[in-house]
């Protein structure tokens, strides 16, 4: 049983492989590898420019790369696929500024999720299950916003509602979460807070995360991949990455 188990896991959940992407000539991806493994958090810094959006737009299936290989869970060529598909394989992408459904309350919101998984023919005479209580209960208090079930998303802080983008998009249960510049306008308690659900969450999924904030970076704890001009510049611990002098010159220096 265990073998078989060994001989069917994913060995990476994500691999790029020589990823290029030109736009009018401008090389945003020049030949970019890189490994997402299962059930790890990575994040992803770089300067303005270095790539970072189109790496994961390249992921999503929003732009195509020229030349290279995405592959998911070690068989599944994304490049073949549209975004879509792509979200229906299990790939959920947050992105930077929260897009709530402001006038209906943080527990319809997450219906509202939970039932866009079904389809929209299911969802007309869809009716919550135990199960699914259970899991938007669970979703609320991952995004620490079990208090505020009742209120409505527009109530909420700018940090409370990139938490209820973040749970929404976890009621589609990716197996992993592309999230960009998630503590960009949080205050100082919100960011620690995010680092903390992140970490949380990539106990069951994995999850990429861009950002600039270096406090933040630092305290994820995970593996950090430096992008500059559209390929990798370094990779390893905060430490080891920021203490690298192409590292300093191209980004932190700056
Ligand atoms: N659709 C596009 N058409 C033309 N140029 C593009 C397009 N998308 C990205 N670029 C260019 O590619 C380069 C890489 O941009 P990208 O947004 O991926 O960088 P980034 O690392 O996400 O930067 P930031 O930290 O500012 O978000 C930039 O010079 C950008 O202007």
């Amino acid at each position: 049983m265990n073998l078989v188990r060994s001989e069917t896991r994913p060995k990476s959940l994500l691999y790029l492989d020589g990823v290029s992407v030109s736009f009018d000539g401008f090389k945003a991806l020049n030949s970019l590898s890189f490994v997402v493994e299962p059930g790890e958090l990575r994040a992803i810094i770089g300067p303005n420019g270095a790539g970072k959006t189109t790496m994961m737009d390249i992921i999503t299936g929003k732009t195509r790369p020229d030349t290279g290989q995405v592959v998911f869970e070690d068989l599944i060529d994304l490049t073949k696929k549209d975004e879509a598909d792509i979200a229906q394989l299990g790939i959920g992408r947050k992105f930077q500024k929260p897009t709530v459904f402001e006038s209906h309350t943080v527990w319809d919101n997450l219906e509202l999720a939970l039932n866009r998984k079904r389809g929209v023919f299911a969802t007309l005479f869809y009716r919550l299950t135990a199960e699914d209580r259970d899991r938007i209960e669970e979703i609320l208090a991952t995004i620490r916003l079990s208090h505020r079930r009742d209120e409505l998303a527009a109530s909420l802080s700018h940090g409370q509602k990139q938490w209820l983008e973040i749970g929404m998009l976890l009621a589609q249960e990716p197996k992993l979460l592309l999230v960009d510049e998630p503590v960009a306008g949080m205050t100082d308690a919100e960011t620690a807070e995010t680092a903390i659900l992140l970490k949380e969450i990539a106990k069951s999924r994995s999850v990429v995360v861009v950002e600039h904030d270096m406090g933040f970076i630092r305290d994820l704890g995970v593996k950090v991949t430096c992008l500059a001009e559209g390929s990798v510049l370094a990779e390893g611990s905060i430490d080891f990455v920021s203490n690298d002098p192409k590292v300093i010159e191209n980004y932190l220096g700056r």
